[in-house]
C-alpha cells in the first residue's frame, strides 16, 4: 500500500456546447506523502481547481486514478466514499463556501470534531491555533473580517481530522498584506495536525514561502516538479521561468499578466 494521495495519469474532460470537449486535466500523475507540503503553481486556467476537486471525487474522471493511502477515491461505494473523503478536506478562496453564515464559529468547529476519528483539539485550541480569540465562538461568520473567516474555515477543516487539506487559492481574496501570513499559518496548522497539504496558487512567491516541493501545471498538464528551491533558483521550463518573472510585475491586485501571451 502506498502512503498519501496517488494520481495515476487522471484526467478531466468537460463537454462543451456544439460536440466540442475540453480536456482541464489531461493524464496528470503525482504522489503526496504523509505529512507532506506541496505547492501547486500555474496560471489562471491551467486546470488547478478542476485537479483539486477531483482529487475530493467532486469530478468524475475521464482516464486514470485517484487513490487515497492505497484505497481509489472514485471506485468506492458511497459510504465508503463519504468515509475517504473526510480525510481530504478542502480550503476555498471564499470561506462562505465552507462555513455556514447561519451558525455560531464555535458550533460549527464542534460539528467538525464529531466526525473526527481521532482526538480532535477542543474548539478553543483550534481557534487558538489560528489566532481567533476563543472567547468568539458564539459569533457568527459575518462578524469577522476576510482573514478571519478564512483562519476560521481553516480551523474548521483541520476539527475533522483530515490526512490531507487542499487550499485552493485560500489567500487569494486576501489583502497582500495578509497572504503571507494566512499561509504560513495553513502550513503550520497542517504540519501540527500531521495532515499534507496541497497549496494552490497562482502566486510562486507565497508557495516558496510553505511548500517544500512544487508541481508547476500548464494546460492541464504537470510540466516540471521538484524541491521549491531548484524551481526557484534553477526553473528548467520557459513557463516556469515565466511564472517567476511575472512575479515583480504583479499589479496591485497581487495578479500575474498572462503567461500565454509571455510564453509563446
Ligand atoms: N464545469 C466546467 N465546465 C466546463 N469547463 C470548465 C468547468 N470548470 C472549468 N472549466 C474549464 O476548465 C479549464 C480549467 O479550469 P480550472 O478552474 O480548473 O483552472 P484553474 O487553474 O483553477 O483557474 P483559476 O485559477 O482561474 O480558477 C478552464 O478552461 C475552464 O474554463
Amino acid at each position: 500500500m502506498t502512503d498519501g494521495l496517488v494520481l495515476d495519469r487522471a484526467s478531466v474532460t468537460y463537454r462543451q456546447s456544439l460536440g466540442h470537449s475540453l480536456t482541464a486535466v489531461d493524464g496528470v500523475s503525482l504522489q503526496i506523502g504523509s505529512g507532506e507540503v506541496v505547492g501547486l503553481v500555474g496560471e489562471s486556467g491551467c486546470g488547478k481547481s478542476t485537479l483539486a476537486r477531483a482529487v475530493c471525487g467532486l469530478e468524475r474522471l475521464s482516464a486514470g486514478s485517484v487513490s487515497f493511502d492505497g484505497a481509489p477515491v472514485g471506485r468506492l461505494g458511497l459510504r465508503k466514499r463519504e468515509q475517504s473523503l473526510l480525510r481530504i478536506q478542502m480550503i476555498f478562496q471564499n470561506p462562505y463556501a465552507s462555513l455556514n453564515p447561519r451558525r455560531r464559529i464555535g458550533q460549527q468547529i464542534e460539528d467538525a470534531r464529531k466526525i473526527n476519528p481521532g482526538d480532535a483539539p477542543r474548539v478553543a485550541e483550534l481557534l487558538a491555533q489560528v489566532e481567533i480569540e476563543p472567547s468568539a465562538v458564539n459569533r457568527f461568520p459575518h462578524e469577522f473580517s476576510g482573514g478571519q473567516r478564512q483562519r476560521i474555515a481553516i480551523a474548521r477543516a483541520v476539527a475533522s481530522g483530515p490526512d490531507l487539506l487542499i487550499g485552493d487559492e485560500p489567500i487569494a481574496s486576501l489583502d497582500a498584506s495578509l497572504q503571507a501570513r494566512v499561509a504560513t499559518l495553513l502550513r503550520d496548522v497542517a504540519v501540527r495536525a500531521g495532515a499534507s497539504l496541497l497549496f494552490i496558487s497562482h502566486d510562486l512567491a507565497i508557495v516558496r514561502l510553505i511548500a517544500t516541493r512544487v508541481l508547476v501545471m500548464r494546460s492541464g498538464r504537470i510540466i516540471e516538479e521538484g524541491p521549491t528551491e531548484r524551481i526557484w533558483n534553477d526553473p528548467q521550463q520557459p513557463y516556469t521561468k515565466r511564472l517567476l518573472k511575472a512575479i515583480p510585475v504583479a499589479d496591485g491586485l497581487g495578479r500575474l499578466p498572462e503567461i500565454d501571451e509571455l510564453v509563446d
